[in-house]
């Protein structure tokens, strides 16, 4: 019990791969058989297996005697528990049991019954051998233009899995096809690819197959020699399968040919022949046809009768071939007895009959043909679209990731301009600030923090320079530390500097924000007043002055002693009306010389000339 589960679950291994058994169908068939005595042992549905791989070989080697009874024990294994691919499989044996047989409407159910069951469980070889021959019936009912429109499904698919075996097959199809409606040069081409790729795949009843189409192209395209040499390479071909079936298809091929040449003689025994081998009823038929019309043309019109009569029975088997060629071509060969047997009326009305139904045939072949060839321009565009969509696909993708690089470059452009931005920014910051610094520095005395002399005097100028100024008053005055060499000596350098730093913030402190307060020498200050008169100027100074004089400096190194420190200034000033300011720094200078002379601690304001006081 448990091994039994174990082997179905297992792919048994009597299971061949389609190629081998393309490649050799008769070892195939032997290796198969010889795992019939084991059958009981397996499931049913390994069973099923073996009963379908069995007669799908049958198939393959047109033991068509043999298929419906493997298909009757793999129907009787069909339960609720069979596998799809399993029921399939019998759609599609059955499907061909009834093409073989010439039972078209049948065979074209069943094989829609495969096509759907196959779709469903995603069988691809299944639904493409199964389109292909619901393809090759519908040619065989005249239906072609909807017959080329599943051929170019199934070819699409077989393309797509790039399955070289199903892709020859179809190929096959597209050759009967084409000769079918008369386009021996696509007929012969289709056919010679098939067979190429059967040779190159080792697949010898295909190509035997192969090589017959070919031959009944050149016998319908009046190319009869090329035809009996097809015919007879596909008989040697089909000897080693020692199937009278095949050999049946090889004579009656030879039979037809000789008897479109006239060459009853030859004819006529190879029919005899062909006629003893087992063969479908509708060659058959055309057998009786091509012996009733070379009995015609022997003169023998009652054997001819008797032909014709065995054709016809044959012919009205198959209701579907009714108004097909191959029923119609009997009135013309009635036609052709009863005008040998000088029945020339009777003639008449049977070949105005046949003509009537072969126009109608011919129209609508052609407007078949034309339907067939937009149709196939359709398939053509929609199988173009097909092949463009992975381009398609690319070049969207490609645009996509384009896109999406655009984004990210222009994302990386946007980070790194703003870095860059960033880094200009954060460098323009410092740069004005060591601008700054720079120029602090330059304009800066660095002991006091003052104004240095070269600012205060550009500062000066520039005040001077500005017109508006013109109105105004304007005054400076100059600031010199009484007896600086002395506090120097006697308190040391770095006191004198402190002195120096104090006097500076004292001095800031006192005045207003346009002013400028500068060190101009070693003690010496000047201070730059605008819209500053002589008696606010002078006001100013001695508030400065005043301030230092209160102010405690302390000498560290001298027991804190308060120090007194004094200052002179010098005032100079200008307004309105004496513009003549070039000497007002010398002026203010002088002032501060006579401060200094006047005994120190003292303003001292230069003299204009229009300065009364
Ligand atoms: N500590 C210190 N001393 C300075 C600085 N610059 C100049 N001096 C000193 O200031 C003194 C100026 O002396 P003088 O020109 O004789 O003037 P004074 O002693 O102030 O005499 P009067 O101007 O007449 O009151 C010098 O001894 C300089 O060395 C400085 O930056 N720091």
């Amino acid at each position: 019990m448990f091994s039994n589960i174990a082997m179905a679950q297992m792919e048994p291994d009597f299971i061949l791969s389609q190629d081998e058994i393309n490649r050799s169908p008769l070892i195939s068939y032997r290796a198969t058989l010889a795992y019939e005595k084991n059958l009981p042992t397996y499931s049913n549905t390994v069973q099923l297996m073996w009963w379908l791989q069995k007669a799908d070989i049958e198939r393959l080697l047109y033991y068509d005697d043999l298929i419906p009874v493997s298909l009757d024990y793999a129907n009787g294994l069909v339960d609720e528990y069979a596998p799809l691919s399993s029921v399939a499989k019998i759609d599609y044996l059955n499907a061909t049991v009834a093409l073989r047989q010439g039972n078209y409407q049948l065979a074209l159910g069943f094989f829609q019954a495969a096509i759907e069951k196959a779709q469903r469980i995603g069988d691809n070889a299944l639904f493409i051998r199964a389109k292909g021959d619901y393809s090759y019936t519908l040619s065989q009912t005249d239906a072609y233009s909807n017959s080329i429109t599943h051929l170019k499904e199934a070819y699409l698919i077989a393309f797509a899995n790039n399955d070289l075996g199903l892709i020859a097959e179809l190929y096959e199809i597209y050759g009967s096809i084409y000769s079918y409606i008369e386009d021996n040069e696509k007929a012969e081409e289709y056919y010679l690819k098939a067979l190429e790729r059967y040779e190159k795949l080792g697949y010898q009843v295909q190509r035997a197959d192969a090589l017959y189409g070919l031959a009944t192209i050149y016998r319908d395209w009046g190319k009869p020699q090329r035809a009996i040499d097809k015919y007879n390479l596909y008989l040697e071909q089909v000897q080693v399968f020692e199937n009278p079936r095949q050999d049946f298809f090889g004579y009656y091929g030879l039979g037809t040919t000789h008897q479109i040449v006239g060459d009853c003689t030859a004819a006529l025994k190879v029919i005899q022949q062909a006629l003893n081998y087992p063969g479908a009823g509708d060659f058959k038929a055309e057998l009786y046809k091509s012996r009733a019309l070379c009995l015609v043309k022997q003169g023998n019109y009652q054997q001819a009768k008797d032909a014709h009569k065995n054709a016809t029975v044959l012919i009205e088997k198959y209701p579907e071939l009714i108004g097909t060629t191959w029923h119609i071509s009997l009135f013309y060969i009635e036609a052709q007895i009863a005008n040998g047997e000088g029945n020339h009326e009777r003639a008449y009305t049977l070949m105005h009959r046949y003509h009537q139904q072969h126009k109608q045939l011919i129209e609508k072949r052609n407007s078949e043909k034309l339907s067939q060839q937009r149709m196939s321009l359709e398939a053509s565009l929609r199988q173009q679209e097909k092949s463009l969509m992975p381009s398609v696909e690319e070049i969207n993708a490609l645009n996509a990731a384009r896109q999406q690089d655009n984004k990210s470059l222009r994302y990386s452009v946007y980070v790194l301009a703003t870095i860059l931005f960033a880094i200009l920014l954060i460098a323009f910051v410092m740069q004005l600030r060591a601008n700054r610094k720079m120029r602090k520095l330059s304009i800066t005395d660095e002991l006091s923090g003052l104004f240095n002399r070269r600012y205060t005097f550009e500062y000066l100028r520039s005040l001077l320079d500005e017109p508006e100024n013109e109105k105004h008053n304007f005054a400076i005055a100059m600031f010199d530390i009484d007896n600086f060499k002395q506090l120097n000596d006697a308190f040391g350098h770095p006191f004198g500097d402190y002195v120096i730093r104090q006097i500076a913030k004292i001095a800031q402190s006192q005045l207003r924000k346009g002013d400028v307060f500068g060190r101009i020498g070693g003690e010496e200050f000047m201070c730059v007043l605008p819209r500053t008169d002589k008696k606010q100027a002078l006001f100013i100074t001695e508030r400065i002055l005043e301030k230092i004089r209160t102010q405690k400096f302390v000498a560290k190194n001298k027991e804190h002693m308060p120090i007194k420190v004094t200052m002179s200034a010098g005032i100079a000033s200008i307004n309105a009306t004496n513009r003549q300011n070039n000497g007002l720094y010398l002026q203010a200078d002088q002032a501060l010389y006579e401060a200094k002379k006047a005994g120190k601690d003292c303003i001292v304001c230069a003299q204009d000339k229009t300065d009364e006081t």
